[in-house]
């Protein structure tokens, strides 16, 4: 399994620390930036960036961080095919890939302490999604995803 990660200068310690704990378990890693906390960087283009990896088949899914995780997880969702989860508690990262089969999440460095991400983040891997009823709702979403790209 590969995983892209992109962050804003927001996310980037906690970004670090999720890559860490990705290559402890043993998992392939695409990091696309930004390469420090310090120098102000906009968060749409790393999480384009990301979604892109996502999409294209170069990532089986992404992790994308900034302050909150909103803004970064707006710019991955407007990539067509990507659906990403802003998430701060371990049931909602289950839950997304579960139900939502989410192939994003985004998380947010200044909301969430590293311990907790770290567990959102083996939550969100470590999950298989449940397909039946809920991959119609995922065809629906597919198909208003069409409706509004025309
Ligand atoms: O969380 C974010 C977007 O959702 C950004 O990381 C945040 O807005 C950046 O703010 P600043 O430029 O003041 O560091």
């Amino acid at each position: 399994m590969k995983i892209v990660l992109a962050c804003d200068h927001g996310g980037y310690e906690l970004k670090m620390d999720i890559i860490a704990h990705l290559k402890e378990r043993g998992i392939e890693v695409l990091d696309l930036g930004t390469n420090n906390g310090t120098d102000s960087v906009d968060y749409p283009k790393y999480g384009e960036a990301a979604a892109n990896a996502v999409v294209s088949g170069e990532a089986d899914c992404g992790i994308v961080v900034c302050g909150t995780g909103i803004g970064i997880s707006y710019a991955a969702n407007k990539v067509p095919g990507i659906r990403c989860a802003v998430l701060t508690d371990t049931f909602s990262a289950r839950m997304t890939k579960a139900h939502n089969n989410s192939n994003m999440i985004a998380l947010g460095g200044r909301v969430v302490g590293k311990g907790l991400a770290l567990d959102i983040v083996d939550a969100y891997l470590d999950t298989e999604f449940e397909g039946g009823r809920h991959q119609k709702r995922i065809d629906l979403l597919t198909e208003i995803e069409k409706k509004h790209s025309k």
